[in-house]
């Protein structure tokens, strides 16, 4: 069955190369009818009908390895439907893999015309260009020759593409445009077996268009799992694509006046955070959040975080700019309390969630030994990672935190996650998974590295892959107001009963926070605009009852 996959709203497992390629010979050896290539090439002919019905010429680039497998399978079936279907094949029919072999057969006796590049018919926008040239055994060195040729060729048409299970040159773990200029950029991507990371992250959503997906049946053989939970038997999920939280569970109504000290079971609580305020519930309810930030001229990234950390629900939430001279107000939001870095004492920043970093420049190195010393729940951000990443001593603290039952949040754009690692930029960018997973290890954080595809990682758990968001959010302060959404969420989340644990609840901050780009639907949405959007949002988690304003809330 074709399904479409909406990013933003379907949680979905994804599966890496060498995952699919284990699931698929698992799948092979359960010998399914029919069997995986011309179940492959019916979904391709099914969705390339469903795109193009009154094309005047479908042409199907078929590559020398089982990808093209899949295209020639599609052209046969068409062909035999009638359908206006020609295959440009680039390689050697003699050294086809034995099921694309097997293809090409069924292809030449449906009597689909072979055509060379110079015979390509005028494509319009009926028309249909189909990618088959290569799929999960792409992207490892360069194109030349015939592949060459079809990808320039394939790049200068004006008809809709459909590339099969990855577009061409696309690095399904990583998301990484392998073949550079040449990569296809496909309008549609019908996965095949599995959703590969890549399709979700780095460059991927801008190659893979429109994302499809078909089991070829094996969901039937239990291989892939259908939603979160134990995996048993199933192919293990690379990571997770992070759909619609808010969908995931009922509300849950939270505790009345939790003490301190009250054990909650720390167990996933998915959709825990989706929760409706009871009328007797206060501001103490939902916790103190303190932001430090703001250095000289730096002001306005942490009054966003603070913004953001109120509209999340958190009960109170402290402005803590690190310049002395700085404002005593946020006329915007009178809500917003001020108070000097200096009037905080180890024993009420044992009470607070605290956001820290986001404007602040040099000074906050000053002050960041005694937050990660003393907050229980520390989020990091922007001038807080440079700091710890140019000090061992800050870097040796952080991690000391975890085996104090103390939990933290790093939010690192892939700049300051290349400073942390030790690394560059693009070594980041080349398999963002693997670099947020080497961070949270090495910090023992959870980790969101931020970017198209946002990843989520924490120590012994599959990553998610965020699936909402535009490139609207891509403005300055919109990472200042992530920071301050994350640590409000967390902190109004200590009111249910079963708080969500940080891996959840920093995936559906992450997630809700991207969302609210979709919501707003501008091209851009600039940051204190964001904030009341969200605003938005943690009134349909939080307010349900009694509205954001209801008597129990300020
Ligand atoms: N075997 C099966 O029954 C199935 C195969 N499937 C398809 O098979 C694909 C994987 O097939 P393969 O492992 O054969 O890999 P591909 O078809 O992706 O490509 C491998 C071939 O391309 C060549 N190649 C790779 N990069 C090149 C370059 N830069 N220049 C020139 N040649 C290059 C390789 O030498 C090899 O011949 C999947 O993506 C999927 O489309 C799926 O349909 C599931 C079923
Ligand atoms: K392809």
């Amino acid at each position: 069955m074709v399904e479409r996959i909406l990013p933003a709203r379907h949680d979905a497992p994804l599966h890496g190369v060498a995952a699919t390629r284990r699931l698929e010979a698992r799948a092979l050896a359960a010998a399914p009818s029919p069997p995986l290539m011309q179940a492959a090439g019916a979904a391709v002919e099914r969705l390339a009908l469903a795109l193009a019905p009154h094309a005047r010429h479908i042409v199907v680039l078929a590559g020398p390895g089982n990808n093209g497998g899949d295209g020639l399978e599609a052209a046969a079936r068409l062909r035999r439907a009638g359908r206006p279907a020609v295959v440009r094949l680039c390689g050697d029919p003699a050294r086809l893999p034995a099921d694309a072999a097997a293809s090409l057969q069924r292809a030449r006796e449906a009597g689909v015309p072979f055509i060379e590049p110079s015979a390509l018919p005028a494509l319009g926008a009926q028309d249909l260009l189909v990618d088959a040239l290569l799929g999960l055994g792409g992207a490892a060195r360069p194109a030349q020759g015939a592949l060459a040729e079809a990808l320039t060729l394939l790049a200068a048409q004006r008809a809709p593409v459909l590339a099969v299970d990855l577009p061409s040159g696309l690095d399904g773990d990583t998301g990484q445009a392998a073949l550079g200029a040449l990569t296809v950029r496909a309008d549609h991507t019908l996965a095949l077996l599995t959703l590969k990371p890549g399709l979700f992250t780095g460059a991927g959503r801008d190659h893979a268009g429109t994302v499809w997906l078909d089991r070829l049946g094996v969901d039937g053989l239990g291989l892939v799992v259908a939603a979160t939970g134990p995996e048993g038997p199933a192919e293990a999920p690379t990571a997770w694509l992070r759909g619609a939280a808010a969908r995931r569970s009922p509300p849950t109504l939270p505790a009345l006046d939790p003490r301190p000290g009250d054990e909650a079971p720390r167990v996933p609580a998915r959709g825990a955070a989706a929760t409706i305020r009871r009328h007797a519930l206060h501001k103490g309810s939902f916790g103190d959040v303190a932001v430090v930030g703001g250095a000289r001229g730096m002001l306005g990234a942490a009054v966003l975080a603070a913004r953001a950390a109120h509209a999340a629900g958190a009960g109170r939430v402290w402005l803590s700019p690190l310049d002395p001279s700085g404002a005593r107000l946020d006329p915007a939001r009178p809500e917003l309390m001020l108070r000097r870095t200096t009037a905080w004492t180890a024993d009420t920043l044992r009470q607070a969630t605290v956001v820290a970093g986001c404007g602040g420049g040099g000074a906050i190195a000053a002050v960041l030994a005694g937050l990660l010393t003393h907050a229980p729940r520390l989020v990091l951000d922007a001038d807080a990672l440079n700091a710890v990443a140019a000090d061992a001593a800050l870097r040796d603290a952080l991690r000391a935190r975890r085996s104090r039952g103390q939990a933290s949040v790093v939010t690192p754009h892939p700049l300051e996650a290349a400073r942390l690692l030790g690394c560059d930029t693009g070594t980041v960018q080349a398999d963002r998974l693997a670099a947020a997973a080497r961070l949270a290890d090495a910090l023992g954080c959870s980790v969101v590295l931020k970017g198209s595809g946002s990843i989520v990682a924490t120590p012994g758990e599959t990553p998610w892959v965020n699936g909402s968001g535009t490139a609207a959010l891509a403005t300055g302060g919109s990472g200042d107001v992530l920071a301050g959404w994350i640590g409000g969420r967390w902190s109004a989340g200590l009111a249910l009963p079963v708080p969500p644990d940080l891996h959840e609840l920093t995936a559906e901050a992450v997630w809700t926070h991207a969302d609210a780009a979709e919501r707003a639907g501008r091209p851009l949405l600039r940051a204190a605009d964001l904030v009341e959007v969200l605003a938005g949002v943690g009134a349909g988690a939080h307010g349900a009852a009694n509205g954001p304003d209801g008597p129990d809330g300020a």
